[in-house]
């Protein structure tokens, strides 16, 4: 692992209007390694999303990528930064085939004329490179896949381009358990690959499973940002419905490992 983190928030502050929705908040991906972003409904996660991918502008704060203060002002900044969002909706087109899903926006001509067979050939590879085996025809329409293969071709297209981080949002949301592990060990193979992944999740069973730190949003501050391998289920769950945890035994992280003050626990941090 590197020791600057390839994203690295700090103070974020982001208003709607009168109202406070992030407060403070650091937040850090490493490449190589799985972050979980968890938190309750409303926490705030989908804002800090948000704000990451440039959909919502930050109303202070800063913003490094690769240890380098960058301003992220639209989706064009955070893609050309080699920042991808799969939302939970995947927005994939059912009436089109995997390749023309995976390159719909960003088709690859030549001259005038698409390259059926470049896209065709990228596609394979991409696939390939993470292992996935399950779809059987790259010309399938993607109304005929399952849900995790839908997922599998959404995580494949974000890849695609070259991406650095890639933010997941509730993967395996609408899955069952077979799926949800095929999707499961795709999480783990892009990390494996060296990018970083932020995976957001309601279920603790995934995040245990596939995360190497967990980050906890309550009510818009992040509240502890550890290694998943120093806290235990009841703590993560106490802190996402209490902001605080109980035993406080936590062991933080707070500069030990070049993340800086993004690694900071703060059970009941109250201002
Ligand atoms: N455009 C907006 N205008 C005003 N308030 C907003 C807006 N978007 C979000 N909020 C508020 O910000 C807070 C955080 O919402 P957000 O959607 O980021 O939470 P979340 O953690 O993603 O929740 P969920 O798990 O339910 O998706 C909520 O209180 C929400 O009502």
């Amino acid at each position: 692992m590197s020791a600057t983190p390839l994203l690295e928030l700090r103070g974020i502050d982001k208003n709607f209007g009168p109202v406070q929705v992030l407060r403070d908040v650091a937040f850090a991906a490493h490449q190589g390694e799985v972050t979980a972003l968890v938190g309750d409904n409303g926490a705030g996660k989908s804002t800090l999303v948000k704000c990451i991918s440039g959909i919502y502008p930050i109303d202070g704060g800063d913003f490094l990528f690769e240890g380098r203060p960058v301003t992220v002002g639209s989706p064009r900044d955070a893609a050309a930064l080699g920042i991808e969002v799969v939302y939970q909706d995947l927005a994939l087109c059912d009436n089109l085939d995997i390749v023309q899903n995976m390159f719909l926006g960003r088709e690859k001509k030549t001259g005038l004329v698409l390259d059926e067979a470049g896209m065709e050939q990228m596609a394979a590879e991409t696939l390939a490179g993470l292992s996935v085996r399950t779809v059987k025809s790259l010309r399938q329409l993607v109304a005929s896949l399952s849900g995790g293969q839908r997922q599998t071709v959404a995580i494949a297209k974000a890849v695609l381009w070259n991406s650095k981080l890639v933010i997941l949002d509730e993967p395996t949301a609408a899955l069952g358990v077979a799926q949800t592990a095929q999707v499961l060990e795709l999480v783990r193979r892009l990390a494996d690959n060296g990018l970083a992944v932020v995976l957001i999740s309601h279920n603790m069973n995934d995040v245990f499973a596939v995360s190497d730190r967990i980050a906890a949003l309550y009510l818009g501050r992040m509240v502890a940002q550890v290694k998943t391998t120093d806290i235990t289920h009841s703590q993560i769950v106490e802190l996402i419905t209490a902001g605080r945890s109980g035993e406080l035994g936590l062991r933080t992280e707070n500069g030990d490992n070049g993340a800086g003050h993004a690694e900071l626990i703060t059970p009941g941090a109250e201002q």
